[in-house]
Parts: structure tokens; sequence; C-alpha cells
């Protein structure tokens, strides 16, 4: 590990801070005090006090300038799980955090939270309750979270307090807030091609959805938190609302909200995991002649049919952690900020 340089302890940088939890993150460290630089390959916005170094995660030269004088990370870069390309997620997600572990060494970074998924653990059938020591997934639900596995292996492993390299991962849930790219607008574009109105299973599956701010104060806690003598050092902890909800009755919520039908007509789990499972195949097929995207994804149909609630005690216990902000409450804000996407509209 190359000299150490002394650097403040509000220094410190977002990996993927143009995108929507990264975002997020940038915005509430700037109004703690952190002084912020973000390294992202895109640029989206612009704050006071934030620098913005626009790069690739799996070029250590352009790291090592963002982390220049920075003792704090935050890790919050990954292609879009939607994206299913198998060699872009190895790049970024396996090799390109080989590269931001060995640049924070490198730039004597102290700390590293990784931004990792609670689906590592999730292999599509039920978990009620999961606890972070439930093993890793022997078959992940995609490319995706295979590759989220192997981060967070990668950074968990590489915490060294002798070295005075600390890391933690966090592993949200269902993310959703304001600018969210995702759950939302997919959802909607589901509805507006009419076809939301079916519900997969009997519908009694609980689901956690976490609000984004929650999911920032978790990050925050957990750098905070992350000291040598610290239970934090190498381990995961789940950030969730806490609140488990019925998966269809969270999409309900959110299309009601928007002026949408809620879906009312029941399908069979597994008629529709194999209806799904047979388009993908079709879509691999015929992938070098055409590309199909489509909206119910064998990936979507598990998360969508199956119980899957993680316990954050852990998080309670070892950082203090607490949603700041209920389901009730971020439902409602989240409905409001998208005046575009209501009904009509
Ligand atoms: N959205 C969700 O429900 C959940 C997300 N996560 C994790 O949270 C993190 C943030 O997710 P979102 O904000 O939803 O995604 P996002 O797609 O909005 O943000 C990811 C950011 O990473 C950047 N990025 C991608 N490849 C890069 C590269 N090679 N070099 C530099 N920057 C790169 C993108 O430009 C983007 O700004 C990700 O690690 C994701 O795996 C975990 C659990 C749930
Ligand atoms: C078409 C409908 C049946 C459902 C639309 C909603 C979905 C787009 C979302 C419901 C659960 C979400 C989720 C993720 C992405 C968006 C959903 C599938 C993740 C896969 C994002 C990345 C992760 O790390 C895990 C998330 C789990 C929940």
């Amino acid at each position: 590990m190359a000299t150490r340089i002394r650097s403040s302890s509000k220094r410190c940088a977002v990996v993927g801070g143009s995108g929507f939890l990264g975002r997020h993150l940038v915005e509430k460290l700037v109004e703690k005090g952190y002084s912020v630089s973000v390294f992202d390959i895109r640029q989206s916005y612009e704050l006071p006090g934030v620098t913005f170094h626009q790069g690739d995660l799996c070029n250590k030269q352009d790291l090592l300038v963002a982390l220049r004088d920075v003792s704090l990370v935050f890790h919050c870069a990954s292609p879009a799980p939607s994206s299913d390309d198998q060699a872009l997620f190895q790049r970024v997600n396996v090799e390109g955090t080989r590269t931001v572990i060995q640049a924070c060494q490198e730039a004597g970074v102290q700390k590293l939270v990784l931004t990792s998924s609670a689906s590592v653990v999730f292999e599509g059938t039920d978990i009620k309750n999961g606890e972070e020591d439930l093993p890793y997934a022997k078959k992940p639900i995609d490319y995706y979270t295979q590759t989220k596995i192997q981060q967070e292996k990668l950074v968990l492993q590489a915490c060294n307090k002798e070295k005075g390299f600390l890391t933690v991962a966090i592993r949200p849930h269902g993310i959703f807030g304001p600018r969210d790219p995702q759950l939302v607008p997919i959802l909607v574009d589901t509805a507006r091609r009419g076809k939301m109105k079916f519900i997969i299973g009997d519908g009694s599956n609980l689901v956690d959805f976490t609000f984004v701010e929650n999911v920032v104060h978790g990050h925050v806690l957990a750098a905070e938190y992350l000291k040598p003598d610290s239970p934090l050092c190498g381990k995961a902890y789940h950030i969730t609302n806490d609140e488990p909800i019925r998966f269809w009755d969270f999409m309900s919520r959110v299309l009601v909200g928007l002026g949408y039908d809620a879906p009312r007509y029941h399908l069979p789990y597994s008629l529709v995991y194999g209806l799904a499972l047979l388009l993908w195949l079709l879509t691999l097929l015929l992938r070098p002649l055409i590309t199909i995207k489509p909206t119910f994804t064998p990936m979507r149909v598990a998360l969508a049919g199956t119980h899957h609630y993680y316990s954050c005690a852990r998080a309670k216990h070892d950082m203090g952690y607490k949603p700041l902000v209920s389901l009730h409450e971020a439902i409602a804000q989240t409905v409001a900020s998208y005046p575009d996407l209501r009904r009509g509209a």
C-alpha cells in the first residue's frame, strides 16, 4: 500500500454519484457538511460544493484523481440490472470494484462503504425476515446479482484493520423515491400498456421496499460508525424500511396514487414464471436478429411472486439505524414527485 496522505474525515467521494441513490447520497452529505467529489461515467446534475470527475471506474488513473485527499469513499456505481449484459456486469461490478479497492488503498482512503443488495442471498424462493448470515445465493436470479455477490465478497475481504483500510457493505432492497428511474417508471409504463391487470400468485407475499432517504441514512451511519474497534468492519448490513408490505399492495398504492387502476385478476405463479422463462429463452435465441425487452422477465416474476423481506436488526444494534421516513409517507412523497407519470399527463 502506498504512503498515506493525511486527509480530512469530512472529505469523501461518491463513485456512481450521478445515479439515483448516488445523487440523494451526495445531497445529504453536502447538507451534513462533507466536501464531496463525484466520480461517474456521466454527469447528470450540478451542485454547489460538489466536484465532478467523469470517468470509468475500471480506470485506476481516472479514479486516483478523484480520490486525492479523500478519506471516505462510497461505491454505489453499477450498470442497470435491466441491461442484462453479462460482460458489462463482470467488467464493472467485479473487475471495476477490484480497481476501486486498489485505487482507495493507493490513495490512502481509510473507509470504503459499498452499496450491495439484499438480493445477494435471493434464489427466487421465499425469504422471510432473512438475516445477513444467510449464505450467498448458489443460483443467483441473474448475472447482475451474481456479480453483486462477487463484488460484496471483494469489498468485505479487503477490510484490513492493521493497514487502516476499513470496509462495510450496505444491502438495501427495492429502493424507491423521487427521481428513481426504475421501479415507478417501469410500473407506470406497464400500466399504460394495459399489462398491470394481473396479480401474480395469491397476492399475499411480503416484500421490502425501501425509501431512498432511509437507504442514504443507512450509508451515512455506516460511514460514521465504521471504526477500527467497531463491529461493522468487514460486515454486511440490511437496510430496509423495516415495514414489509404485500408486493401487490405496494404496487396498487403507487398506481392508484398516480390515477391508474390497481391490478385485480389472479394468475398462478408457476404459469407466469414458466411463460416468462419461455419468453426469455426466445429472446436469447432471437438476439442475433432482433432485440426484445420483455416486461415480465423471470427475475421480475420471482421478485413479484415470492416473500422476500429482510431483518435489519443488525443495523439497528450496531449503528443505531432506524428508518427516518415511514412507508406511508414515502409512498406519498414519491407519488407527488412524478406529476409527469400521472394518468392523462
Ligand atoms: N435500485 C434498487 O432497487 C437497488 C439498487 N442497489 C444498488 O444500489 C446502487 C445504486 O443503484 P441506483 O442508484 O438504483 O442505480 P443508477 O443506475 O441510478 O446509478 C448507478 C450509477 O453508476 C454509474 N456507473 C455505471 N457504470 C459505471 C462505470 N463503469 N464507471 C463509473 N460510473 C458508473 C452510472 O452512470 C450511474 O450514475 C447500485 O450499486 C445497485 O446495485 C441495491 C439494491 C436495490
Ligand atoms: C412489471 C411488474 C410486475 C413489476 C414492476 C416493478 C419492478 C420494476 C420492481 C419491483 C421490485 C424491484 C427490484 C429491483 C428492480 C425493480 C423491481 C424489479 C431490483 C432488482 C434492483 C436491483 C437490486 O439490487 C435488487 C432490486 C430488488 C427489487
